[in-house]
């Protein structure tokens, strides 16, 4: 490939989409995939933010449907994605890739908490950040959070990397008549109310004229793809 499109990217990670072929927790190849290929434009001189879900954990909503209360849900949620971080830290470290965890809610001993100045210090050392445990507020999701981070550290694009490859007119898992968009408006996503990310997150990056790129996270090599400016999945923009 040429020239990189872009000098600093945040990544937003599905939390499921790494279960893989396991009915719980983490597959430990999609892991090592990820580490590599993250490492893979790291070496290239691209800054990399990275956000985890923790929906192969534990989501506050579902939590709260069985009974519990919806804050202690979503605590556990956010630690869902402390617990992601954590396992996408040592796969960096095994591919030999020095990375770092920034979490909103720090833990003594375990990881950091997250400031601006100690992400941007990190990332011009080379570094991966991995900012860990959402906005650190209740009722939010790891996209707002994945569009709040991007916009903190100023990323030239946020990406979306999921199980599906790109934004549909609905969701493809529901409807097979689905079509999917080469790109499309953030009015045009919040109007059909695109379930693919919250709306809370298309409303932030939209108002912080940021773009986001959805694509497939199973695919090999899209990832730089994207980040070379090819048409890969869908973008979303202002
Ligand atoms: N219009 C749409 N286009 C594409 N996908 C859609 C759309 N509407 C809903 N979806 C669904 O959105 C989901 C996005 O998956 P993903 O696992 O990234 O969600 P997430 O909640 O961010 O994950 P996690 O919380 O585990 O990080 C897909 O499973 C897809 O079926
Ligand atoms: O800012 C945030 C981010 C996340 N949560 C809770 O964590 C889980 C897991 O995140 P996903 O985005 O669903 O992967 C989420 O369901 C919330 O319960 C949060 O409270 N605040």
């Amino acid at each position: 490939m040429t020239n990189p499109a872009y000098k600093r990217i945040l990544l937003k990670l599905s939390g499921e989409a790494l279960m893989g072929q396991e009915a719980f927790g983490i597959d430990p190849s999609i892991l090592e995939r990820m580490a590599k290929e993250i490492k893979g434009l790291s070496e290239q001189g691209i800054q990399v933010g990275v956000v985890l879900g923790g929906g192969n954990i534990y989501r506050g909503q579902k939590l709260s449907e069985a009974g519990m209360n919806r804050v202690t849900g979503d605590h556990m949620g956010m630690l869902a994605t402390v617990m992601n971080s954590l396992a996408l830290q040592d796969a960096f470290e095994r591919v030999g890739q020095p990375a770092k965890v920034l979490s909103a809610m720090p833990i003594d001993g375990v990881c950091q908490g997250f400031s601006r100045r100690g992400a941007i210090n990190a990332l011009e050392k080379g570094r991966v950040v991995i900012f860990c445990a959402g906005t650190g507020n209740p009722f939010f999701t790891t996209d707002t959070a994945a569009c709040l981070r991007g916009i903190e550290i100023d990323a030239d694009l946020i990406l979306k990397a999921t199980k599906v490859d790109g934004v549909y007119s609905a969701d493809p898992a529901k409807d097979k008549n689905a079509v999917r968009y080469e790109q499309l408006s953030y009015k045009e996503a919040l109007d059909k109310e695109l379930a693919v990310m919250d709306l809370t997150a298309f409303c932030l990056a939209r108002d912080h004229n940021k773009n986001i790129r959805v694509f497939d996270m199973t695919k090999a090599g899209a990832l730089e793809k994207a980040v070379f400016g090819h048409n890969e999945g869908t973008l979303i923009h202002p």
